[in-house]
């Protein structure tokens, strides 16, 4: 309960709006409460005032005739009991029959209590003295009254209303204020703190779902227009942002979908260039490498010598009278020799060594050596192998002329090398053809035929 009350009374005052209108409330409230309870003072001193003189008045002209009359008689028990009458009014505090020669005839002084309102006297005069003077059937006087008038009473009885005036005003105000106060905040702050918080807390996605209710808020007014204008800016806008994101979702889709066609056509990309490279350097007949392929490897076997001393030989291998396997049996048996060849020279190659097709009938190689003597070996073992080869519908025994050089310290350019090694070929062509030659000894290493 306890609980309950603090949640709604921080519910009521917790916005900047509330605190800033029960500052304003309570000023207004307490200014109006005090101008009216300073109007009813000033009313009630002039009531007050004119009732007293009106009192004392009357009491004066009653009690007149009977000091007159006790005067007149020298009747010192009427004279106090007459001036014992007059000390009970509350602004009387001392009353003396006197006869002429300073005679008291009558002698009463009653203390009243002092004025504890600064001002008091200001507002009802000081203390002041009265002398009556008292005749009897028209002659002479025959004494006097004297009355002592003190407003202390007065003064105390008026400042008591007026505080009692005072705080029934403010309790009146402060009572007004929270009436007012809770006036404006049924039909001010409390829509707008409502409408604030729904906009404040609400997930867009909730406008958009129209999952927000509206604030209880049953009047016609302005800030039923206002909720409704944020309800509706806010559904727009929600609409809006579901628009942007689902642009966003279909843009990133179409974005992956274009990378995978980048990746797929990179992927063909490439393996076109793959076959382009593989046709550009490789012969389509045999499947060894072309010239080209020859031609920008070979300067790195140059660079392997001279970097770490691996010695290789340069061989050029030349099948014997191709023309004649051509013309007379065919050029598809032609192709097929040299395909034989291709295969068995890819056979007989060791990691390391270089094979391409040179041209033609003629095949390159760069074999890693040790020697002059295992190169012209490895030479002449190949030319062996050749003669071995059986290709059909080939009625002859197939034979190749190779030429050999040995790459040295001197070689560095492969065009160099070339030469040589083909100079050693035409050796072993003009020699008789079938057998292997070197360029330093230009004579063929095979035995005589
Ligand atoms: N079938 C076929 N023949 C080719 C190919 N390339 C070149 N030729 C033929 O190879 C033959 C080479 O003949 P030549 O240069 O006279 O050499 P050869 O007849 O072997 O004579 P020597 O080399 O002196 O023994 C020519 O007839 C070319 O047409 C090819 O790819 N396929």
């Amino acid at each position: 309960m306890t609980r309950r009350l603090a949640r709604r009374l921080r519910a009521a005052f917790g916005s900047r709006l509330a605190r800033r209108q029960v500052r304003l409330v309570l000023v207004v409230a307490l200014a109006a409460g005090w101008l009216l309870s300073a109007m009813q003072i000033v009313i009630d001193y002039r009531n007050d005032r004119r009732a007293q003189q009106e009192t004392l008045d009357q009491l004066v002209a009653t009690t007149l005739s009977t000091a007159a009359t006790a005067a007149w008689q020298l009747d010192g028990h009427l004279a106090r009991v007459m001036c014992e009458g007059m000390t009970a009014h509350p602004a009387i505090h001392g009353c003396r029959l006197r006869l002429p020669g300073e005679i008291l005839l009558g002698d009463t002084r009653v203390d009243r209590p002092a004025t504890w309102l600064p001002f008091g006297s200001g507002l009802f005069g000081g203390e002041r003295r009265l002398e009556l003077p008292l005749h009897h059937q028209g002659q002479s006087p025959i004494g006097t009254l004297v009355l002592e008038i003190s407003p202390a009473s007065a003064i105390n009885g008026f400042a008591t209303r007026m505080l009692a005036t005072l705080l029934t005003g403010t309790l009146r105000a402060l009572v007004l204020a929270l009436v007012l106060f809770a006036v404006f905040h049924a039909l001010t702050i409390r829509p707008i703190s409502r409408l604030s918080r729904l906009l404040d807390e609400a997930d867009d996605r909730d406008f958009a779902a129209d999952r927000c209710p509206p604030p209880r808020y049953r009047h016609d007014d302005e800030i039923l227009t206002l909720e409704r204008a944020a309800r509706s800016l806010m559904q727009r806008l929600a609409s809006r942002v579901e628009e942007l994101r689902s642009a966003k979702q279909a843009l990133e889709e179409t974005n992956r979908h274009q990378e995978q066609r980048i990746l797929e056509r990179t992927l063909e990309l490439e393996q076109t260039m793959q076959a382009m490279r593989q046709q550009a350097y490789s012969d389509s007949l045999t499947g060894l490498d072309n010239r080209r392929a020859f031609f920008e490897a070979a300067p790195r076997y140059l660079e392997h010598w001279h970097r770490y001393g691996e010695r290789f030989a340069l061989i050029l291998v030349d099948v014997d009278d191709f023309k004649a396997i051509n013309d007379r049996l065919g050029h598809d048996l032609g192709d097929r020799v040299l395909r034989a060849l291709a295969e068995l020279l890819k056979r007989s190659r060791r990691q390391g060594d270089l094979i391409a097709r040179f041209g033609g009938e003629e095949f390159i190689g760069l074999i890693k050596v040790a020697t002059r003597q295992e190169a012209l070996e490895a030479a002449e073992r190949l030319r062996g192998e050749v003669t071995e080869l059986v290709v059909k519908g080939l009625p002859w025994t197939l034979t190749v002329s190779i030429g050999v050089t040995l790459v040295t310290s001197d070689d560095t350019a492969i065009d160099g090398l070339v030469t040589r090694a083909d100079r050693a070929l035409y050796c072993a062509k003009r020699s008789g053809r079938d057998r292997v030659s070197d360029d330093d000894r230009r004579r063929e290493l095979s035995p005589e035929k």
